[in-house]
């Protein structure tokens, strides 16, 4: 079972309920352009100062990669909401308590260009999530190098369905403060890409991170994203150097309310799903 944590309590729901699509492993062919999107997508992640995103999740818990897809991607990745043959399940958010609103996780084997962009950006991102784990939990196992060698560790514990996900938001739905947990292996960041334009295709719809320090009042941000930039958080928590070692600070995102027209957006967690 899936597990998406709530904002009031840590309750695990059953996001995977209405899964219904057989699994297929990640190793199962790739689609014919997945070698051009491969080069495509490590391409466009080279215009980016990783150092700089890498000081911007330390320091806040979010960075962010803008104009990560053009207009034409953002338009045929939204547009896969309508094509039921991508997908392995389908929630209401509503019928959950997550919110208003609906989304969809992809089924293995992912378009290729999102499987790509899951490769390639966990590369990207497994420096800071080793950092991470230096700085709080120096124990831990370390975190591969490369995406597939994450994908079996998940795999081995257990969690083998596909997180990458596509919601759909209309005038009135909006998505509650959560964590997208998962299981017990939980890759430290995560990725939002924004595929319509605010003040455009719809008003409101704002991804806010909350962050929560110890013994302190939960702080807000809002994430200015337009359409095709990509937001860089926090699944859960990060760490926060102190007088005595480091800390965590803990993190939740959510959706405020759409207040006209339609959003669409592309969640890529890298750890896959109980
Ligand atoms: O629609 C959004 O901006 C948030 C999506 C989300 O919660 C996720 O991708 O995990
Ligand atoms: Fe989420």
């Amino acid at each position: 079972m899936a597990k998406r944590t709530a904002s009031a309590a840590q309750v695990a729901l059953p996001l995977d309920a209405e899964a219904s699509a057989p699994l297929l492993q990640p190793t199962a062919p790739a689609k014919p352009d997945a070698d051009g999107a491969d080069v495509a997508s490590e391409a466009s992640l080279q215009r980016y100062d990783w150092a700089a995103v890498g000081s911007e999740l330390n320091r806040q818990g979010w960075g962010l990669l803008p104009g990560l897809l053009d207009a034409a991607q953002c338009q045929q990745m939204a547009a896969m909401y309508g094509e039921a043959a991508h997908f392995r399940s389908r929630i209401q958010m509503q019928r959950h308590a997550f919110g208003r609103g609906e989304y969809q996780y992809f089924a293995y084997p992912l378009p290729a260009l999102l499987q790509a962009l899951r490769t390639a950006l966990y590369a990207r991102l497994q420096p800071v999530a080793e950092q991470w784990r230096a700085q709080l939990a120096a124990a831990a196992p370390p975190w591969p190098a490369q995406h597939a060698a994450l994908l079996a560790q998940c795999h081995a514990a257990g969690q083998r369905r596909p997180t990458p996900l596509l919601l759909r938001y209309g005038a009135g739905d909006y998505n509650c403060l959560h964590q997208d947990l998962y299981g017990a292996l939980v890759f430290p960041l995560q990725v939002i890409v924004l595929l319509s334009q605010p003040g455009e295709d719809f008003d409101g719809g704002e991804l806010v991170l909350t962050e929560q320090r110890p013994r302190m009042q939960s702080r807000v941000q809002v994430l200015p994203l337009q359409r095709g930039d990509a937001a860089i958080i926090a699944v859960r928590e990060r760490p926060v150097r102190g007088t005595r070692g480091s800390y965590r600070v803990q993190h939740r995102h959510g959706v405020s309310t759409v207040l006209r027209g339609q959003r669409h957006t592309l969640g890529i967690v890298f750890h896959d799903a109980e």
